[in-house]
């Protein structure tokens, strides 16, 4: 039996919604070689089982039981960085992506058997030669033993802008005011749920990404990956 002890290196990367995680996440895995976990991805996957199967999210046991039996693949794309996932042999790589299903997601992931249902799923991936965690608790619950762990931070008006832009970039309409509220609402229920909250662990090291450009935080984070000797 694997124990946490016995995992391959890890490093977490915890955070609120449009704080660089995801962009961090992927550089750090590029240029380190190591795998990728997107736990977000798994809430959201149950967020969106739970709306083919008309369950409501309210019903923590048929939620639970839908995170339980989760069918889902991650498929690597040949000839790029890419992931598509598959859920019930459906590709869903994109439709998981709406700040809906973000915002469900959210909902979904403040019920504890549905946290302790996927907890195993995502030590999995901790697999040689190393892991790049992302997520909110990856620091303080998944990996507690994790030698590097990062806590990055933006402020709400800058995580709102971001998201804006990203929308719009993908020719998709938005509302600067409707977007920063709905990240000022996933914040409050991230940070303030009974089990797993949204906090730095104690030994995160805490980066405002605020006013740096991605190409910064990426730099500052990999200065901490050789200090610890991570590569
Ligand atoms: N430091 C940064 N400065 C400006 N834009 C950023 C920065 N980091 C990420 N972004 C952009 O912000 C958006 C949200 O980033 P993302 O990595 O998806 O955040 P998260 O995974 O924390 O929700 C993306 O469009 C990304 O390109
Ligand atoms: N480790 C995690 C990851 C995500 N969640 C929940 C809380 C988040 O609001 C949703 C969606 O997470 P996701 O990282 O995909 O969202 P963003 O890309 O940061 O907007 O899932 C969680 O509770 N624990």
């Amino acid at each position: 039996m694997s124990s946490v002890h016995e995992q391959a290196s890890v490093i977490t990367v915890d955070g609120p919604s449009g704080s660089g995680k995801g962009t961090l996440c992927q550089l750090l895995a590029k240029e380190l070689g190591w795998n990728l976990l997107d736990s977000g991805a798994l809430y959201r996957l149950v967020a969106l089982a739970a709306d083919h199967h008309g369950v409501e999210l309210d019903d923590t046991e048929a939620l639970t039981v839908l995170a339980e039996h989760l069918d889902v693949q991650f498929n690597a794309v040949e000839g790029s960085d890419g992931i598509r996932i598959v859920l019930e042999g459906e590709e869903v790589t994109d439709t998981i992506r709406t700040e809906k299903v973000g915002g469900d997601a959210s909902v979904v992931a403040a019920i504890p058997a549905v946290r302790e249902a996927l907890l195993n799923r995502q030590r999995a991936f901790a697999t040689e030669p190393g892991l790049i965690a992302d997520g909110r608790d990856m620091g303080t619950v998944v990996f507690p033993d994790a030698p590097l762990k990062i806590y990055l931070d933006a402020s709400a008006e800058e995580r709102a802008d971001r998201r804006y832009n990203q929308l719009i970039n993908k020719g998709l309409g938005a509302s600067l005011q409707a977007i920063l509220e709905d990240i000022k609402a996933r914040d409050a229920r991230d940070m303030n749920r009974a089990v797993a909250p949204l906090k730095p662990a104690q030994d995160a090291i805490v980066l405002d990404s605020t006013k740096l450009t991605i190409d910064e935080v990426l730099a500052a984070v990999m200065e901490e990956v050789r200090h610890k000797g991570l590569r």
